[in-house]
């Protein structure tokens, strides 16, 4: 079951490249360019007037498009009686085609943003090719402690729309506005810090299938697979996860991801307690069920039955049962979540693990566990989890404030984290979770993409006390008022 083919269009975000292109074939097809101009710089005024009162407004502009639109927002600006002035990089603008700003020209040198000012950053934006220095780089070093509003078209110049990557230097925008689809680089790393509040205006751009090279995450895309799950009435045909406890005192975790998947709309939960603490697993779960294990037969024997997904390393430890259990879940074939000590236990030899692991299965590593388990990839978070999917053939999501979700299709980024959920545990629970909607049929990039986003919009509206134990009963709000 896959994401809704709409909402994809919808969420879908394009790199500079393919932006250039989409352009290029609006324009192959009938819009001139200064039409597409026009719509971007009308777009940011709106946006301009809806965010900011009159002020005076300095419009830095660059030599491509970017440029342009700074050029004729100015203009826009002049005819709304706005007091602005504009500062080109190299050759100022033809007098002909710019008439409206006549007597508004001002030389690099003179630029002295003050405290209550409006800068527009209109000096690259998708055709940034290369590190900002010289006079682009004095003029947005100007910017860092004038205490001046800052408005960015399209992206932070000197932000990589494709990774969010800072090439040399770029200003913190209060607001952005970008057209047609947001880039990835609006989502990471420094690009989603610096650009500030987002906009994204239609100009008039065609989509086409294949222009996306990712997807932003959102519940319109998976929604309905939840939906699914519960019109089904018998509580296995609602699926069935089996979490793999730890022993002793270390499995509070796997207690956790349990109770991530009891409330996930998974038709059943068995947590499978190693002898030490099965008798303590009993005394705490109700709606869960306990069985002890002696061996990984107990776990072999589900998976021939009646389990739907597996989920795995939470509080694990790394003894021999460990890696028994650690075989026999990969090699039961059923849909799988991989998480803490079963990824760490082969990290000398990942190879080990990779040649195990199925399409079926979703590594849920943190940037610590990322860099011991797939050494030697590097680059923008998105790059990372694409690269580190390839090399291990599963599904991988790779956690922090923003999460990327790389696997079969697009990848997925996800934006809507917090603070809050930087809290023990909260790791454990999203691997019980998405291993409950593994069981609910659903394929592993949607359900990870879906397990994100919820795990997310459970902790938002919450305060810094809140804690793994009372995660899951948020995460139960969230996917009842989803289902509705
Ligand atoms: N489809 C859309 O989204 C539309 C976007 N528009 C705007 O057009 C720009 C993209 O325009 P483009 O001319 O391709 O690129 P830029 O203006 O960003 O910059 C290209 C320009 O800058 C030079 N350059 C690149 N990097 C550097 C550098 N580090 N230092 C100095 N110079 C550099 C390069 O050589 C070119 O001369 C997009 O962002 C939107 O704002 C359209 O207006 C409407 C459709
Ligand atoms: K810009």
């Amino acid at each position: 079951m896959a994401f809704d083919a709409e909402a994809t269009k919808r969420c879908s975000l394009m790199t500079p490249d393919a932006m250039a292109e989409a352009d290029r074939r609006t324009i192959a097809a009938g819009t001139p360019e200064t039409t597409l101009i026009d719509r971007a710089a009308r777009a940011s005024l709106r946006v301009l007037r809806s965010e900011f009162t009159r002020r005076p407004v300095t419009i830095l502009c660059g030599p491509g498009n970017n440029g342009a639109d700074g050029l004729r927002l100015g203009e826009m600006l002049v005819d709304a009686g706005w007091p602005i002035e504009v500062i080109c990089l190299g050759e100022p603008p033809s007098a002909e085609r710019h008439r409206g700003l006549d007597g508004r020209l001002r030389p690099t040198g003179t630029f002295a943003p003050g405290p209550g000012a409006l800068v527009v950053d209109a000096l690259f934006g998708a055709g940034l090719s290369r590190p900002v220095e010289g006079e682009a780089r004095a003029l947005i070093e100007k910017l860092e402690f004038a205490g001046a509003s800052v408005l960015s078209i399209d992206l932070p110049s000197g932000i990589d729309g494709a990774t969010g990557e800072v090439l040399g230097i770029a200003p913190q925008a209060d607001v952005t506005v970008t057209f047609h689809r947001l880039k990835p680089g609006h989502l990471l790393g420094e690009g989603a810090r610096r650009c500030g509040k987002v906009f994204c205006a239609d100009i008039g751009l065609q989509y086409r299938e294949g222009d996306a090279s990712a997807l932003h995450n959102a519940p319109e895309l998976w929604r309905h697979l939840l939906a699914n799950g519960a019109r089904e009435t018998h509580k296995y045909e609602r699926g069935h996860t089996v979490v793999v406890g730890g022993p002793g005192f270390m499995g509070s975790a796997s207690r956790l991801s349990a109770y991530g998947a009891s409330v996930s709309g998974a038709g059943a939960v068995t947590y499978l307690a190693p002898l030490s603490s099965a008798e303590f697993a009993g005394t705490v779960f109700d709606a869960v069920m306990v069985r002890p294990m002696t061996g990984p037969e107990a776990l072999e024997e589900l998976a021939e039955g009646k389990a739907s997904s597996i989920v795995i390393g939470p509080g694990m430890g790394h003894g021999a049962l460990s890696r028994d259990c650690l075989h026999t879940a990969l090699a039961s074939g059923l849909p799988c979540v991989v998480d803490a000590d079963a990824l760490t236990l082969y990290e000398d030899e990942p190879s080990k693990l990779f040649s195990a692991l199925h399409e079926g299965c979703v590594l849920t590593p943190h940037e610590g566990e990322f860099a011991r388990l797939f050494k030697g990839v590097e680059g923008d978070k998105l790059s990372r989890a694409k690269a580190a999917a390839a090399r291990c053939g599963a599904t991988v999501l790779l956690k922090g404030s923003t999460t990327v979700i790389a696997g079969d299709g697009l990848p997925v980024i996800n934006t809507n984290g917090s603070r809050s959920l930087a809290t023990a545990g909260s790791g454990d629970v999203l691997a019980g979770l998405i291993g409950g909607i593994l069981a609910q049929s659903v394929a592993p990039r949607e359900a990870a993409a879906a397990g994100a986003w919820i795990h997310a919009e459970a902790a938002r509206s919450a305060g810094p006390s809140l804690n793994a134990d009372r995660l899951p009963r948020r995460i139960a709000g969230v996917i009842d008022r989803l289902v509705s």
